[in-house]
């Protein structure tokens, strides 16, 4: 369905960075292939590096080539999309500079109509973000409150104060519904899929309580290490880079209350009741509950890789975690009593996203033991990546004259869905950009209270200096202390069985 979309002029400040070439550009191309751009649109790419627009439209070739879904660009696609494409050189620190690039926006947009609506896409570092602000102020790029639009990109912030520092910066200049924050795992397809699954379905509303379920586990493995991030992640770690924004987004989506319509204020306003429910962490709870790591060097895939203290751009006596694992108590009536244990990590032993919902056992065993192979409790496994399933546990018996029970999955696996298929999060992302809905981008209270949340856990580790990194080996599943958190209560991390190729 093509959708009805204003000309549009997007500028993207950071327009020869890695996060372009590797994800916006790629999206935008794929968006017009698909026919989701607008009749008129003008992709404007601007920083420092002194480029043409064909230097531009290179790099940007160069980005799909590697990055994108579908792969190479076609050369008579690539010749219509970059008729809308050109690059101007600008600095931020000189707003000066930025005057060539105003009055580029300002002729478009008399070209285009009085409709034209703008985006501003900051895809450069945070401390950026005030000066493009202020002179989009300046020149008068911010005003107009319908047709202008910034996106901004984590971190959102370093912590509750300089989050709410960033906030009380971009609202002197423009309103929340202008900011939209992005968070790409609301954008994945399988994560967008889990709203369809829980309210577009009355099957497992009844389930979705204390009263039947056990706990909940959201885990995020990466095998991956920082790759070229050291410089940004040695003053983040996991709790800032991942737990803080997609693991907490991927709780409240689990945890919230149903909304009463699919309105982008309404979703936001459900999950933020879901987050004011988190209890409070105290310097006691912390120690209980909250486990952090630091990866050494190991093997992965039979290859050797480097620990964390020497991987590039890192503090060789770095404390920083990359791995955390947190048990979440939520206090209200539907969760009370159900643990919600959140994990993450670098240099695990498999890359893969997937939330565990684990139900509570039969209330009375009728089976003798001769008759069960392998007890399992129901499980529901929504896997986000790589494998995009949803799959429910269930005892069943096993083919033949004895009844001997044994765990089924039935799966739903996007059958049909080829991986080329599926948009990107970044796809997703920025066609909500354009057509204006906000439901998947973070909400200024959101991001708040998710840093309100964590500031007793950052604080504790941050004062508590006694840790012991290293603490667990590359293509390992984390630290020993996470599975302890965990077995505490007699439960264990679940990961679906590794894939192997034909
Ligand atoms: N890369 C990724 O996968 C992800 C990135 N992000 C976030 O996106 C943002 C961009 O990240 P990324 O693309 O990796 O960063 P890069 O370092 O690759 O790119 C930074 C960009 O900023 C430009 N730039 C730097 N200084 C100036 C200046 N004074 N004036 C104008 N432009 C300038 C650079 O171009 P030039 O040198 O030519 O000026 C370059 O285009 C960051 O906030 C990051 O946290 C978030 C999630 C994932
Ligand atoms: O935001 C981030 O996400 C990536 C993981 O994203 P995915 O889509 O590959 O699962 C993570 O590697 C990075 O450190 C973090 O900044």
């Amino acid at each position: 369905m093509k959708e009805n979309i204003n000309p549009t002029i997007i500028v993207i400040f950071g327009g020869t960075g890695d996060l372009n070439s590797r994800k916006l550009g790629p999206a935008l191309y794929n968006l017009y292939l698909e026919g989701f751009m607008p009749e008129k649109f003008e992709l404007i790419g601007t920083a420092r590096s002194n480029l043409t627009d064909a230097n531009y439209c290179d790099f940007l070739e160069d980005g799909i080539k590697n990055f994108s879904r579908k792969g190479k660009a076609l050369k008579k696609d690539w010749q219509k999309f970059t008729k809308h494409v050109s690059y101007t050189p600008a600095d931020i620190k000189d707003p000066e500079s930025l005057i060539t690039l105003k009055n580029k926006i300002e002729k478009i947009q008399e070209e285009f109509g009085p409709d034209t609506q703008v985006i501003y896409y900051l895809a450069v570092a945070p401390k950026f973000f005030s000066a493009i602000a202020d002179s989009l102020h300046k020149y008068g790029l911010a005003g107009d409150k319908d047709h202008t639009r910034i996106v901004i990109e984590k971190p959102f912030g370093h912590d509750l104060e300089s989050a709410q520092e960033l906030n009380q910066m971009l609202k002197q200049h423009f309103r929340e519904r202008q900011i939209y924050r992005i968070d790409h795992y609301l954008g994945k397809e399988a994560v967008q899929n889990i709203m369809a699954f829980r309210f577009a379905n009355s099957l497992f509303e009844p389930l979705w309580n204390r009263n039947y379920i056990e706990h909940v586990q959201i885990s995020v493995s990466e095998s991956i290490g920082v790759e070229d991030r050291g410089g940004y992640y040695d003053g983040a770690g996991a709790l800032r880079d991942m737990i803080q924004n997609h693991l907490l987004q991927l709780l409240c989506i689990i945890a919230m209350e149903p909304p009463t319509s699919f309105d982008a204020n309404e979703i936001r306003d459900r999950k933020v009741d879901a987050l004011k429910s988190i209890r409070k962490f105290t310097n006691d709870s912390v120690r209980k509950n909250a486990v952090r790591g630091q990866y050494t060097d190991g093997w992965i895939n039979g290859v050797e890789v480097p620990g964390y203290r020497s991987e590039k751009d890192v503090n060789p006596e770095s404390n920083t975690e990359t791995y955390a694992a947190i048990k979440f108590n939520i206090d209200n009536w539907r969760w009370q009593g159900v643990p919600f244990y959140l994990r993450t990590g670098k240099r695990m032993q498999q890359s893969s996203s997937i939330i565990t919902i684990q139900f509570k056992d039969v209330p009375h065993q009728i089976f003798q033991n001769e008759s069960v192979e392998t007890w399992q409790q129901n499980r529901l496994i929504i896997s986000i990546q790589p494998e995009m399933s949803i799959r429910l546990q269930v005892q069943a018996k096993r083919p033949g004259l004895k009844m001997v029970l044994n765990p089924v999955d039935m799966i739903f696996d996007y059958k049909g869905a080829k991986h080329t298929d599926t948009p990107e999060a970044y796809e997703t992302l920025l066609l909500d950009v354009m057509t204006g809905d906000q439901t998947l981008f973070m909400r200024v209270d959101q991001v708040e209270y998710a840093w309100e949340l964590l500031m007793p856990i950052l604080n504790h580790w941050e004062n508590k200096t006694s840790i012991s990194f290293p603490n667990y080996t590359s293509g390992s599943w984390g630290p020993e202390e996470a599975e302890a958190l965990i077995a505490k209560n007699g439960f264990f991390w679940y990961s679906l069985p590794i894939k192997h190729k034909d």
